[in-house]
């Protein structure tokens, strides 16, 4: 049978990747996917073609129209990045009857909606198992390894630059902005790096989570988000002593009254096996109702990892191709006229019990002030931790952890305890989760 034509767009720390992993393992991907698979046209504005090994026996675009148009190919593989003209692209592909794979969680939590529509009245394949997770294959498992169960909720460290950021400061005592510049160089941070500081990349991949276990459409604009920029060192030592790891998570879960979707960094207790995931590690934590607790754990950024789910789907895309084009896995996991529309809920009436540090005048009442507070909106405490004024100064830090309470409630206790007349500044919260399956 001749080989599959593949079109790959971008070049780059994952386009790389996917060229030197599919040529180096040609002979065992053809052996798994039944037939050869063969990259014959490529797009990149710029790359490096002493790390790519071979590319000068393929066609090279600098437009990625042109790689899109070729009639010879049959799967696209977007590795461009971005909004446009990556959904352009996608959806010219899908137009031209072409199957397409990407890695581009932007594109899907924003716009998958609507492209897995344009695939699905073409009756081709989009396939995006890097989007999510790096190289762990989440899609998949979530998707038809977990087909049985309902989903009761999922809780991921899915963005590798911030988990190597805070692993970095923690373990090291170095600064944000230095192991940020790391990341960068290591093709871990997204082209603009707030987003992954400022958790939108995870909010990106919750959003296709969700959606994938809970059979929702993809509503990233409702997704609560929080990013990692205004954790201290201080913090991650407090949490440290009362037994705790600070992760930024992405948590969904489905109640009765709605579907909870958020990123925000997270106390964990330090004994679960997620809060020891670190570096550029992620691990998705998901809860079935047949299944129990699982966990998927592998390298969430960085070219080959990545390259290894991409590579991934043009196999998948592949076997379909080759055997029945009608029995396909559906984009989202549930039949697309079977999606719910189980609203999800708002931050405000979402439970969590939280770690907060406050800064207080060291003079007596400020303490029972405080708890008065909390009694008044009857949110429980778990722990306090009052540490020593330094040398000669005024003011002392104290943390105190609660038990579950609504983020409305949370609000308002705040908003009383700023306005007490010995607290200064704004008090640190970080929401916090016992992440406790059994
Ligand atoms: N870097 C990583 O570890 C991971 C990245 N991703 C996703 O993979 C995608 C690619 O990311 P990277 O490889 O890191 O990006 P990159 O910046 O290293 O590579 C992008 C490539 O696309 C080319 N390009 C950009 N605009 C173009 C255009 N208009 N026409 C033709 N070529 C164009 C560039 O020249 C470059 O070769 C993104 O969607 C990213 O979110 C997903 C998982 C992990
Ligand atoms: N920038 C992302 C890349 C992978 O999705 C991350 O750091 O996780
Ligand atoms: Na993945």
């Amino acid at each position: 049978m001749k080989p599959v034509k593949v079109g790959l767009l971008g070049l780059g720390t994952v386009g790389g990747g996917t060229f030197n992993v599919l040529r180096r393992n040609a002979e065992e991907i053809a052996r798994r996917a039944g037939r050869g698979i063969e990259i014959v046209h490529a797009a990149a504005r710029e790359y490096d073609p002493t790390r790519l090994p071979g590319i000068e026996g393929i066609q090279v675009s600098d437009d990625a129209f042109k790689v899109v148009d070729d009639p010879d190919i049959d799967i696209i593989v977007e590795l461009i990045g971005g909004y446009s003209p990556a959904k352009e692209l996608v959806l010219r592909a899908i137009e031209n009857g072409k199957h397409v794979v990407t890695a581009n969680k932007a594109l899907i939590a924003l716009h998958g909606n609507e492209i897995f529509k344009a695939a699905q009245d073409k009756g081709v394949m989009v396939a995006f198992e890097a989007a999510v997770g790096g190289g762990i294959p989440i899609i998949k498992a979530v998707r038809e390894g977990l087909a049985a169960n309902q989903i009761e909720w999922l809780a991921g460290i899915i963005n590798g630059t911030g988990n190597f950021i805070l692993t970095e400061m923690r373990d090291k005592g170095r600064e944000f902005a230095d192991v940020l510049a790391e990341a960068q160089a290591l093709g871990y941070a997204e082209a603009d790096p707030t987003f992954d500081v400022e958790g939108i990349d995870a909010a990106h991949k919750l959003t296709i989570l969700a959606s994938i276990a809970f059979g929702v459409p993809l509503q990233f604009d409702k997704t609560y988000t929080e990013g990692i920029s205004n954790i201290t060192r201080d913090d991650v030592a407090y949490a440290g002593e009362l037994g705790y790891r600070i992760k930024h998570l992405g948590f969904s879960r489905r109640t009765p009254k709605g579907i909870e979707l958020r990123v925000h960094p997270t106390l964990i207790p330090e004994r679960r096996l997620i809060a020891n995931v670190d570096g550029v590690m992620n691990a998705v934590l998901v809860k079935g109702d047949a299944v129990g607790p699982t966990l998927y754990y592998g390298a969430g950024a960085g070219s080959e990892p990545t390259a290894s789910a991409v590579v991934a789907d043009i196999v998948d895309v592949t076997r379909v191709l080759t055997a029945d084009p009608e029995n396909r896995v559906p984009h989202l996991a549930f039949q697309p006229d079977a999606l719910s529309d189980t609203p999800i809920l708002p931050m405000e009436a979402v439970e969590t019990a939280y770690y907060l540090r406050l800064c207080a005048q060291d003079k007596p009442g400020v303490l029972s002030d405080v708890t008065r507070i909390l009694a008044e909106r009857e949110i429980s405490i778990e722990a306090i931790l009052q540490k020593e004024p330094a040398e000669g100064a005024t003011r002392v830090p104290v943390i105190i952890l609660t038990h579950r309470v609504t983020e409305g409630a949370m609000n308002e206790a705040i908003a009383a305890i700023e306005a007490l007349q010995h607290i200064e500044d704004k008090v640190t919260r970080i929401r916090l989760e016992h992440l406790d399956a059994s």
